[in-house]
């Protein structure tokens, strides 16, 4: 007998009977679903014809596509699931057209990987690159399609290496993933009080700090140059005293046991990345901007404020501003500016008009759509 009223019994042949309905309308639905998806894929490989030469991946239509389809959802499917499941779709709609091959900051296991995965969806061949110049540099010879490299951490600030190569790279930034970083320890032994030792890569050790304090305080904490790297030294070393920090990915991939999930201390601890490319996406109507500018006597106050001084004129919001100091130059800065919308805007073009006058330095990296988080 059921215990709940109105539901077969689990176990009874009664279940495979009231089962076997829902089944069937799934069948047919899966049929249609699959010829609905052969439909969708003609049309994008007749598109890659038309393209030609020209790029194949679009990521101003890739946001509207998503967006359309996310405002359409009436449920009961999440509106982040109905994302995940097009954004694979248009991976493998585009793979049809060409396949893209994407560099990222490896090695395989890191949280760029997971970026670069989220960004371009299964259907893209990843390529780990040992540096963010190695990454930026295959897409320059044009051995990659696309770049994917961290820019910011919401705890940690800029990473400075990729700042520092977009003022001359000729690639411009053509997209943005933003991903909340949970930080796993990983170890090849299983109690999480045994561990005296802990490879990690310094963002995830300063992520970490707080936990690592609190719970082991007499582990030793050594830095390496990635996540991945501590997980690959942690499962290497194959004592259970010794582990790592990072993504839980890497414990699958180096076959460590997650011991603690989720222990950074800021739980919205999130880094964005920039996807860089050779080509420059048209507006999507929710894009933001890149822009490396230098201001004449830029440690005079005013000249600053005259430089940004458009922006609030033409009421165009700035999301973040970065300086880095100009090698060989004493007290000379650059600076890395992000703005909301499209260079092609009206109101963008005129103030980045404005600003290139003013400006002994003014380059746009790129316009690209805002990340979904
Ligand atoms: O609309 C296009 O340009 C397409 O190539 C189709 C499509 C899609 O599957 O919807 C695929 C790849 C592009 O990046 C954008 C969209």
């Amino acid at each position: 007998m059921s215990d709940q009223p109105g539901r077969p019994d689990p176990t009874s042949e009664s279940l495979a009977a009231a089962l076997a309905p829902h089944r069937e309308r799934i069948d047919a639905i899966d049929a249609q679903l699959l010829d609905l998806l052969s439909q969708r894929a003609a049309e994008a490989r007749a598109i890659g014809t038309l393209k030609g030469t020209a790029a194949v991946y679009r990521p101003e239509r890739e946001a509207q596509v998503l967006a359309r389809i996310a405002a359409l959802n009436a449920g009961p499917l999440h509106e982040n699931a109905v994302r995940r499941i097009f954004r694979e779709i248009m991976s493998e709609c585009l793979a049809l057209e060409r396949p893209l091959t994407v560099t990222y900051l490896g090695p395989q296991g890191t949280f760029t990987e997971q970026a670069a995965r989220r960004h371009f969806g299964g259907a893209a061949q990843l390529a780990s690159c040992a540096t963010i110049d190695e990454a930026l540099r295959e897409v320059e010879a044009r051995q990659a399609d696309y770049a994917v490299v961290p820019v910011e951490n919401s705890s940690e600030g800029a990473v400075n290496r990729t700042l520092d190569l977009l003022p001359a790279t000729p690639l411009r930034a053509c997209g943005e993933v933003t991903l909340r970083i949970h930080h796993c320890l990983m170890s090849p032994g299983e109690d999480a009080a045994a561990v005296a030792r802990i490879y990690a890569h310094p963002q995830a050790l300063a992520q970490c700090h707080e936990y690592l304090t609190r719970h082991l305080p007499a582990a030793e904490r050594l830095p390496v140059s990635s996540n991945a790297e501590a997980a690959r030294l942690a499962a290497q070393s194959g004592q259970a005293h010794v582990a790592a920090l990072g993504p839980g990915a890497a414990a699958g991939l180096y076959g460590l046991n997650v011991l603690e999930q989720n222990i950074e201390d800021d739980p919205s601890n999130t880094t964005r990345f920039l996807v860089l490319g050779h080509a420059s996406p048209g507006p999507s109507g929710q894009d933001r901007t890149t822009l490396v500018v230098a201001a004449p006597q830029a440690e005079h106050a005013g000249a600053m404020h005259r430089l940004l001084e458009p922006f609030s004129r033409l009421g165009i919001s700035m999301t973040r501003l970065e300086s880095r100091p100009v090698r060989g130059g004493l007290w000379q800065y650059v600076f890395f500016i992000d703005i909301e919308g499209h260079a092609q805007d009206r109101d963008v073009a005129q103030a980045l008009a404005e600003m290139r006058e003013r400006a002994t330095f003014l380059k746009v990296v790129g316009s690209f759509p805002r990340a979904v988080s």
